[in-house]
């Protein structure tokens, strides 16, 4: 039965599902993570055993992004079909042509995979990425290895994610090792967010949307900003120590479990006056994986199965204002306010 969401998200430990014992901690962490993402559909994780210099890396990472002069993006920027590389400020407008743009910049990555695998031949989402042609830090003369701050920080987030995940299957009585053999070869994907100081009033940093992948893992930015959709309607601050991650399901994940699991839709809103940085991690399958529920569907969810490759193809296009959205789901702009 859904629950009405509390005032915070709840604050998850989840050092017990992330070594390879079973201490007796498991099953508790396992109820907190079950019983947070069958309701609000967010937490906060704590115990994730991402080593602070990994974060602190990829916090330099994304400044340095933001931080060089925009004329070496030219040409870098994103394109129908490619969603590799630059977005500008403003960039994307809701898909219905009503509303205003979001006031946030980015650099979208995706699984970085070498031009040779024979993926690349089955998929056009496939390929290596675009990545910020960066110099050296002209304060300091130091140069930033985004790339290798990046893939260093993903593959922590890769391995956040199958123990999240795994945690997940167990408490819902799902195979494990099916699932996670959906992200052999996955189309997870991440952005790299700017929200500049001075938006003007009240934009939105990011208008309210859904997920639309398995699991999101975002490094919190102290400015915060990031807003929660309670089921009342009203919007929650999405709290966080500076050393949690904010985990929140997305629609393939709420999909494969009937819809036990919840994609609760969230926003960006940057009162802060300050430049927000973020870095959202966004685990999806494989492009030939069926998203279908594996468990009866919870009364009331009725949902089509989607193939990974064809919904994910579609957000590479429909973004784009002069299109249409094949699935409603996608649409920019459906969550109101
Ligand atoms: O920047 C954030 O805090 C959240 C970004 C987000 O929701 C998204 O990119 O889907
Ligand atoms: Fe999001």
């Amino acid at each position: 039965m859904p629950s009405t969401p509390d005032a915070e998200l709840p604050l998850i430990d989840i050092a017990p599902l992330c070594g390879d014992r079973a201490p007796p901690q498991r099953a508790q962490a396992m109820e907190a993570l079950l019983g947070a993402l069958s309701t609000v559909g967010f937490a906060v994780l704590r115990g994730h055993g991402v080593a602070p210099e990994v974060t602190a890396r990829m916090r330099a990472a994304v400044a340095a992004t933001f931080a060089a002069p925009r004329e070496l993006y030219a040409g870098l920027t994103v394109q129908k079909g490619n969603y590799r590389g630059y977005v500008p400020l403003g960039y994307f407008t809701p898909n219905s042509g009503v509303g205003d743009v979001d006031y946030y910049e980015a650099w979208k990555l995706h699984h970085e995979t070498d031009p040779k695998d024979p993926v690349c031949l089955q998929s056009p989402l496939y390929g290596p990425n675009r990545w910020p042609p960066v110099g050296p830090d002209t304060a300091t003369g130091r140069v930033v290895d985004i790339r290798a701050a990046v893939l260093a920080y993903w593959s922590e987030m890769d391995r956040v994610n199958a123990c999240v995940l795994t945690a997940l299957c167990e408490g819902l009585g799902l195979d494990a090792t099916m699932v996670l053999d959906m992200l052999r070869q996955p189309l997870t994907n991440m952005t790299l967010l700017n929200y500049p100081g001075a938006s003007p009033k009240d934009a939105w940093g990011i208008h309210p949307h859904k997920d639309f992948n398995f699991l999101t893992f975002l490094s919190h930015d102290p400015v915060g900003g990031l807003e929660v959709r309670r089921l009342d309607g009203t919007w929650l601050d999405a709290h966080c120590p500076p050393d949690a991650l904010v985990l929140n399901v997305g629609d393939m994940l709420e999909l494969l479990s009937g819809g036990r699991l919840v994609s609760t839709p969230h926003r960006v809103v940057n009162r802060s006056g300050r430049q927000r940085m973020s870095f959202p991690y966004f685990s999806v399958p494989r492009h030939d994986v069926r998203v279908q529920p594996l468990l009866p569907p919870v009364p009331g969810f009725v949902r089509e199965p989607l193939l990974a490759g064809a919904a994910s193809a579609n957000i590479w296009t429909s973004n784009w204002p002069d299109e249409k959205s094949a699935l409603a789901a996608q649409d920019l702009g459906d969550y109101g306010g």
